[in-house]
């Protein structure tokens, strides 16, 4: 019997009873309702924290113990930490763990790139940076400017090149539009683009043009495949080739696409845009007999900009899109945080919100002066948590912003809290912090000081890159920048005491206007002492106009501003650049092996510093939300207010048994406003 056919004669036996019996917890009548349901279609609607993922392992755990074979189960979540949540309630539950590694749980961007590898033979270069897509973005326009007629021309505007601010606005419409599928729905329809037709998509005219030529040059056409990938390129690419209605049996193509499913599993299907509801369709329509259930909260959709739209969860959508019928079922408690928080996360959706949990969960407000002011409280709550012997990992500050994590590291660091960061690194090694330490490293003469190799190699790649030195062939004129790159750093990085020989030979062969920064800067750094050595040591590298014109987005320009700040202040500590280059250095071993030490152990020791759309779907029993102020969460530059509610409503619903807000007492935060807190809060 094939097994699509055993996997629904498995599933479809009397339910009256369920034939697995969860550990640690007591499954509610809702969750029993669908861990045991008979419909082939299931969509649970629930709230944060009221058990989806917890649901969603108990249908998998059900659907095992029922005899399917556990890689004939597909789980597909947005992101990788989504998947470990998924993992880690299948073991919670009582699944042993053998047996999870061998059900097939995966982000839908893995999927897609496993699926496409088997296509296209070969991994394909990923460009991760608006910087590294930049050069694609400005042929584009060039080819546009060629090809379009007089009369297309007339209806767009096109920037002159460099203008980043054009870059920044392309790279955010076209996310949108490779999730919407806007270009491909229109060709499939047999339509053309339009200034309508973008304006019915909500996408500007212009941009989707210049998106046309740029997806050309990425993918010519005729080519095999495309010549590298950006962020969500995969889902794209996958959900191309199998979303297109007059290919029906598109998988033919697709070696490695599964044909044999017993049952599919989305978690966060609220995170569903159209590219990834392709592939959830042609999964159903290649497995017609596969059981299917997705679950999540469309208050939870903090994806928005990526075209993520709660609609896909409706069955108005689901059904005539599938040709299955929807049972649609509720989880409404949560089981995560008590009844304060559940109120006041109610206010925030705007939307009646119980609890079930057992346990109280204490919401705190306090106020801060200055920002200062917010570490020290971070610092004073860790500190309280540890002397209460509660488990360090279960300490989670979750920060709107990257470059708000500076203070706090300078803050832990000298308090001797060890810590680890999700979703971005320690500010000690972002690029333009590596820029300043390869500076101080040619001005102190000590580049050995440094002890890990890779470190070194990253700070020269920083110096030539930021600097714009100009390097020659080593070999012949056929070697890309890259492998320049990598010819030029080696032999330094191998003798650190040729950097300063290097740094002279290549300073005055770059640009006049950074040979002038650098030999003001090498100045200050040589002859100087003083506690505001370094803050001048900045001001002559024009750091600001470092920033503007190296990165494309305003908000990295603003990181970066804010990172060297960061450094300014823990600079103040030290008259000497020596002293502060070795304590640069020092912290940063101490990170390294707190980050080892972690890597060994089954769970991390150290509290955790997170980027806030990290953690959807974690939880931790003591939540900060530092920073709530007007102007940095809602963040005050391009965010939409209801994505901003959103993404607070993702980061206040972690909390099982605290959680702490650190509210701005000039400017706070509207959305503490909006939770109307209890007084005791
Ligand atoms: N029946 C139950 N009894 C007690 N606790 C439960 C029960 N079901 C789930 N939980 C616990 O409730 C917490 C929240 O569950 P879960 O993580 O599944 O929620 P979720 O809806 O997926 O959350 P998120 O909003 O993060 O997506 C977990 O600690 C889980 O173990």
């Amino acid at each position: 019997m094939p097994l699509a056919y055993a996997a629904r004669f498995t599933m479809h036996y009397d339910n009256s009873l369920p034939s697995f019996a969860a550990q640690g917890i007591v499954p509610t009548a809702e969750q029993l309702a669908i861990q045991t349901s008979n419909d082939d279609t299931v969509i649970v609607h629930a709230n944060a924290g009221a058990a989806k993922t917890t649901s969603l392992a108990l249908r998998i755990a059900e659907g095992l113990a029922r005899g399917l074979a556990p890689t004939s189960i597909l789980a597909l979540t947005y992101t990788e930490p989504a998947c470990d949540a998924l993992r880690a309630a299948l073991r919670k539950i009582g699944v042993a763990p053998d047996v999870v590694k061998k059900v097939w749980i995966s982000s839908f961007e893995t999927f897609a790139l496993y699926c496409l590898k088997s296509v296209e033979g070969a991994a394909l270069p990923a460009l991760r940076d608006p910087e590294a897509l930049q050069a694609s973005v400005w042929a584009a326009v060039a080819e546009l400017r060629e090809r379009g007629t007089p009369e297309l021309l007339e209806q767009l505007w096109l920037p002159t090149e460099g203008n980043s601010e054009f870059v920044e606005l392309f790279l955010r419409q076209s996310l949108r539009a490779k999730g919407m599928l806007a270009r491909e729905m229109a060709y499939w329809d047999d339509q053309r683009i339009t200034a309508e037709y973008a304006e019915e998509c909500g996408l500007d005219f212009s941009l989707l043009c210049v998106l046309a030529e740029y997806e050309k040059l990425r993918h010519p056409p005729g080519a095999d495949s495309p010549k590298f990938r950006a962020e969500h390129d995969a889902s794209y690419d996958l959900a191309r080739l199998v979303g297109d209605p007059d290919q029906p049996t598109f998988w033919a193509d697709i070696p490695k696409w599964p044909r044999h499913l017993a049952a599919l599993m989305l978690d966060e299907m609220h995170d569903l845009n159209h590219a990834l509801f392709a592939i959830t369709r042609g999964l159903l329509a290649s497995n017609p007999k596969c059981y299917f259930c997705g679950v999540g909260d469309v208050d939870q959709v903090i994806h928005a900009h990526a075209g993520a739209d709660a609609r896909y969860m409706q069955a108005e959508m689901f059904e005539p899109q599938t040709g299955r019928h929807v049972q649609a079922l509720p989880l409404t408690a949560s089981y995560r945080f008590g009844p304060a928080l559940a109120a006041s996360a109610g206010h925030l959706a705007n939307k009646a919100y119980a609890t079930q949990a057992a346990h109280a969960t204490q919401l705190r407000c306090t106020r801060y002066a200055d920002d200062l002011d917010c570490v020290q409280q971070v610092v004073q709550a860790a500190l309280q948590w540890r002397a209460e012997k509660r488990k360090m990992n279960e300490f989670v500050v979750l920060l709107r912003h990257p470059h708000q994590s500076v203070l706090l590291e300078n803050a832990l660091l000298e308090a001797g809290l060890p810590y680890q960061t999700r979703g971005f690194g320690t500010y000690l090694q972002r690029p333009e912090v590596m820029l300043v330490r390869a500076l101080l490293a040619v001005a102190t003469q000590h580049f050995g000081a440094v002890q890990s190799t890779e470190t070194r190699r990253r700070m020269v790649e920083e110096l030539v890159v930021f600097c714009r030195f100009q390097l020659g062939f080593f070999r012949d004129e056929s070697e890309t920048p890259a492998e320049r790159l990598q010819e030029a750093v080696r032999p330094v990085v191998a003798d650190p005491t040729i950097l300063a020989t290097f740094f002279e030979s290549q300073i005055d062969r770059t640009e006049p206007q950074i040979t002038r920064r650098l030999r003001n800067a090498m100045a200050i750094a040589r002859n100087q002492t003083g506690p505001t050595m370094f803050a001048q040591m900045l001001d002559a590298l024009e750091m600001r106009q470092w920033a503007a014109e190296h990165w494309v987005e305003k908000q990295r320009q603003a990181d970066a501003v804010a990172h060297l700040e960061g450094l300014k202040q823990a600079a103040a500590r030290f008259d000497s650049v020596a002293a502060f280059f070795e304590h640069l250095n020092q912290a940063e071993v101490h990170f390294e092996k707190q980050r080892e030490h972690s890597k060994r152990s089954a769970k991390p020791a150290e509290l955790c510093l997170a980027d806030i759309a990290q953690v959807k779907g974690l939880e931790f029993e003591h939540v900060v939300l530092p920073f709530l102020a007007q102007g940095a969460f809602p963040a005050a530059e391009r965010v939409s207010m209801v994505d901003e509610r959103k993404l607070m409503y993702v980061a206040v619903t972690r909390a099982r048994s605290t959680l702490s807000l650190l509210v701005s007492q000039a400017q706070p935060s509207q959305f503490v406003a909006e939770m109307q807190l209890a007084p005791s809060a």
